[in-house]
């Protein structure tokens, strides 16, 4: 098999919310093999642009030098790279919440923070679930509507409508934080973002913290769903097999400064399942990215 590599500037996208684990009998958030390769593979240009961009702290050196990348519309982007390089800095400048000393990012032509008012709403996904615990299930899912000023009916409403594509239950919805398992957290944390209805959906390891089958299990749903709902996805990772399985593209960063070192092309057909996951084909793909991020690592 061939890696299609480049080496700087580059073209993806992807994120969303958190967790904790759980050895976990969950219910599928989507039937996978019911959903095929509906996404619009967009032909356009980049939905988000990044050019050039920098980032220094107040507090020390450089982060992030001289990163240019873009991803199109309903593409599924991974960063890659050791601990500390930046992946997360750069996800959170992609998505508007810290600014960069150099350079632009720009979605859709517009400034993150424009476009997310606008024109294109964005949701952020994290490692933990950060979920009031005084609060139900439901009364989670709906705060970001609630923050916005939706009336009251048409929060319950998309409630209703988000919680079958998560797996969550109508009797879950009544539960409170402490007595969900991990996994069922996590499907908490992605219904919060699904609810908003977002076209671009940033993660930072939202699986970190789940046992392997259920993230997995998660992997497969969450992809699905992405490519149900067209959404733009950008998704930090350390896990090597997660990001060739879930991602269409994957963007290996380099540290000090953190930049983008490899981008490389994901062969896989959609749908993709465990079957895939067990093919020796994607043994073998998954192996050369991981030869990749070493080589990048020792650099
Ligand atoms: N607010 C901040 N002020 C100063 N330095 C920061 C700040 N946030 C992050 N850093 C530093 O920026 C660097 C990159 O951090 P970042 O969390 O983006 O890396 P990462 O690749 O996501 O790491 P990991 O994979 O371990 O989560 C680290 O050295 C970190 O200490």
């Amino acid at each position: 098999m061939e890696i299609i590599q480049r080496s700087s500037s580059i073209p993806m996208s992807a994120i969303t919310p958190d967790s904790t684990s759980s050895a976990g009998h969950e219910t599928p958030l989507i039937d996978v093999a019911k959903v095929g390769a509906t996404r619009a593979n967009a032909a356009t240009g980049p939905l988000i642009d990044v050019r050039d961009l920098s980032l220094r702290f107040s507090t020390g050196s450089e982060i992030l030098a001289a990163v240019n990348l873009e991803v199109k519309q309903g593409e599924f982007v991974a960063l890659l790279g050791p601990s500390g390089c930046g992946k997360s800095t750069l996800l959170r400048v992609m998505a508007g919440l810290i600014h960069s000393t150099g350079g632009e990012v720009t979605i859709d032509g517009l400034e993150p923070a424009s476009a997310r008012k606008n024109r294109h709403p964005l949701a952020f996904v994290f490692q933990d679930p950060t979920l009031l615990p005084w609060r139900t299930v439901r009364d989670n899912i709906r705060l970001p509507l609630e923050l916005q000023g939706v009336p009251y009916a048409e929060q319950m409403k998309a409630v209703e409508a988000s919680l079958p594509l998560i797996g969550l239950t109508t009797a879950d919805a009544t539960k409170r934080p402490r007595s969900l398992s991990g996994g069922m957290r996590m499907r908490v944390s992605l219904a919060r973002a699904l609810v908003t209805n977002p076209h671009i959906l940033f993660m930072d390891e939202p699986f970190a913290a789940l046992d392997d089958v259920l993230r997995q299990q998660l992997n497969e749903e969450v992809l699905a769903l992405s490519r149900q709902k067209q959404w733009t996805c950008v998704f930090v990772t350390h896990n090597v097999a997660e990001a060739a399985f879930m991602a269409d593209r994957v963007l290996v960063m380099r540290s000090k400064p953190g930049a983008i070192a490899r981008v490389i092309e994901v062969p896989f057909a959609h749908p993709r399942t465990a079957a895939l996951r067990e093919s020796a084909e994607f043994a073998q793909f998954a192996g050369q990215v991981n030869r990749e991020l070493r080589e990048v690592m020792s650099w």
